[in-house]
């Protein structure tokens, strides 16, 4: 008799928060959020103002512990560990406000985040100008950071990310703020992103850009999971509609 085959990493999610609280005070920032994340996906995270989106990156990235609730990441339960450990276990992230520093080079910049996996620095410096060519930075990577432009800039918060060499990028408003044609170079990024083997969590407000993108979309709205689904169902679910997209949004206005 053969044993019965236990179920296969790869179809286990790559990332789970069950039952995920996060208060502030009297403040709840999240309530009861339980989302997952399959290897090989593109999840866009959206909802309006306030809705918590950053606060969940923050407790799955480590950033807070949550209140209450767990995290499981690639199989294991990494609620209590930091943001470096979970660095480690392969959770990488961009912040919304730009956090490279500006006074080192491009390269030197994302050199930060290769020695996260290289401590020799000569593969460190090697693996940053490989992530380098892959975002389009190469041909920056000696000037300062403070010298990139506005859209360099994320470029960079994503290179510095995907220097850690993650199995998850959480990428925080990456392509807001971007010229139309910007925001394209930075969605072939994306596509290119996972075409490499990583998944993607990000959370985007330009819905027209964010759509088409991911295979799917998680609402949240006043700390908690509205509606998750296709970008298609989820634009036209009345309540996305009325909590955040509005009328213009809704199909055929
Ligand atoms: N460190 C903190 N201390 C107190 N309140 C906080 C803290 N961080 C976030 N909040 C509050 O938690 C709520 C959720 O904020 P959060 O930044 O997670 O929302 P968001 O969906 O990311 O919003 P935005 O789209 O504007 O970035 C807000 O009311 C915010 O003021």
């Amino acid at each position: 008799m053969t044993a019965p085959l236990e179920t296969p990493l790869l179809e286990t999610p790559l990332l789970e928060t069950r039952g995920v609280w996060q208060r502030f005070g009297g403040l709840v920032a999240n309530s009861d959020v339980s989302i997952s994340v399959g290897r090989g996906e593109i999840v866009g995270l959206i909802g309006p103002n306030g809705a918590g989106k950053s606060t969940l990156f923050n407790l799955i990235a480590g950033v807070l512990p949550p209140t209450q609730g767990s995290i499981i990441f690639d199989g294991e339960d990494v609620t209590t560990l930091g943001a470096a450990e979970r660095c480690q276990r392969g959770i990488g992230r961009t912040f919304q406000v730009v956090k490279s520093f500006e006074t080192m080079t491009v390269i030197d910049n994302v050199i930060v985040g290769a020695l996260i996996r290289n401590t020799v620095m000569r593969v460190a410096r090697k693996k940053a100008y490989e992530v380098l060519e892959f975002c389009g930075l190469a041909a920056r990577a000696n000037v300062m950071a403070s010298d990139l432009v506005p859209s360099e800039k994320r470029r960079l918060e994503v290179a510095r990310a995907l220097a850690t060499e993650p199995k998850l990028l959480l990428l925080d408003e990456v392509l807001t703020g971007l010229t139309p044609v910007e925001a394209q170079t930075g969605v072939e990024l994306v596509r290119k992103v996972r075409a490499a083997g990583i998944t993607v969590l990000m959370v985007e407000h330009v819905m027209e850009i964010v759509m088409p993108l991911v295979d799917r979309a998680i609402v949240l709205n006043l700390g908690k999971v509205l509606v998750e689904g296709k970008p298609t169902e989820v634009v036209r679910n009345p309540e996305v509609i009325s909590a955040y997209l509005g009328d213009r949004h809704a199909v055929g206005a």
